[in-house]
């Protein structure tokens, strides 16, 4: 059984379908890495499988279990089974590096100072940050924040990691430390990770499987050997650089 299971699901936002039939199947333990052209939905499907969003159409499983309706109360339990770094890091500015990660564990655990000092350093330790406790996020460098993001999203011991853009807007030397980072935390967590991203080479430096997204479908999911021998036309394209975003002489098939 899959630890995650889309199917069949729709979303529209008004009249823009996003999501058209997706059906998608996660493991328990597999790098997912999510590629897909500019605004064709990466996103959206990732609040789906935390529920930010609900389906217009179709189920979303965790567990085997249909989620799909389950109320913010309800949800509020699951997500905790969720880590969750997303693009901006989002950390508290007027709070330390400590803080930051300290904050899940103040809000959703009963732990001690000495406990909470414990997992703090544990977890800096385990992204490279030890010793950084004291600075602010302003002082930090865009890699560092984006490691104090892992770091706060792993304090919780969360079973899945979701990664929204981990390596934007980074150089190459910080975005392989990055990449480094995350499969350090997954050989040392053993956690479930899904990773949207822009990046092919940090597709292929963290991915065990990659899948593509176009226009509101899962077209493929493989290994990123099987994602590089592909003769879909899409995924020709999106090595190659050119994205096949709206050509509608070409069917998601490849064949034109
Ligand atoms: N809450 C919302 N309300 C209305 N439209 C939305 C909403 N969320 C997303 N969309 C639209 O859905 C489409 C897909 O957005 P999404 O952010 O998932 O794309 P993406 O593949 O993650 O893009 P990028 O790679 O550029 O970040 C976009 O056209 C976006 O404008």
């Amino acid at each position: 059984m899959s630890l995650i299971k889309l199917e069949n699901v729709y979303k529209s936002f008004g009249e823009k379908k996003v999501l058209n039939g997706l059906n998608l199947e996660i493991d328990k333990g597999e790098s997912l890495v999510i590629l897909g052209g500019s605004g064709t939905g990466k996103s959206v499907l990732l609040k789906h499988i935390i529920g930010l969003l609900k389906p217009d159409k179709g189920k979303v499983y965790i567990d085997g279990k249909d989620v799909t309706n389950f109320t913010k109360k309800d949800w509020y339990e699951i997500r905790k089974r969720f880590g969750m770094a997303f693009q901006e890091a989002a950390l508290f500015d007027f709070m330390n590096v400590y803080e930051n990660v300290a904050f899940p564990l103040r809000r959703h655990t009963n732990y001690t100072e000495k406990q909470i000092e414990k997992r703090v350093l544990e977890c800096l330790e385990l992204v490279g940050l030890r010793g950084n406790e004291k600075l602010l996020p302003s002082e930090l460098s865009g890699g560092m924040r984006r490691r104090a993001g892992f770091a706060r999203a792993i304090a919780l011991n969360p079973e899945i990691l979701l990664f929204d853009e981990p390596t934007t807007g980074l150089d190459p030397i910080l975005t392989d430390q990055i990449d480094t980072v995350i499969n350090d935390l997954r050989n040392s967590l053993d956690v479930t990770c899904i990773t949207i991203t822009h990046d092919m080479v940090s597709a292929f430096d963290i991915a065990d499987k990659i899948a593509m997204l176009y226009k509101g479908e899962i077209i493929f999911k493989g290994t990123p050997e099987e994602f590089m021998k592909s003769d879909l036309e899409v995924i020709k394209g999106f090595l190659k650089g050119r994205i096949c975003e709206e050509n509608e002489n070409q069917n998601i098939r490849g064949e034109v």
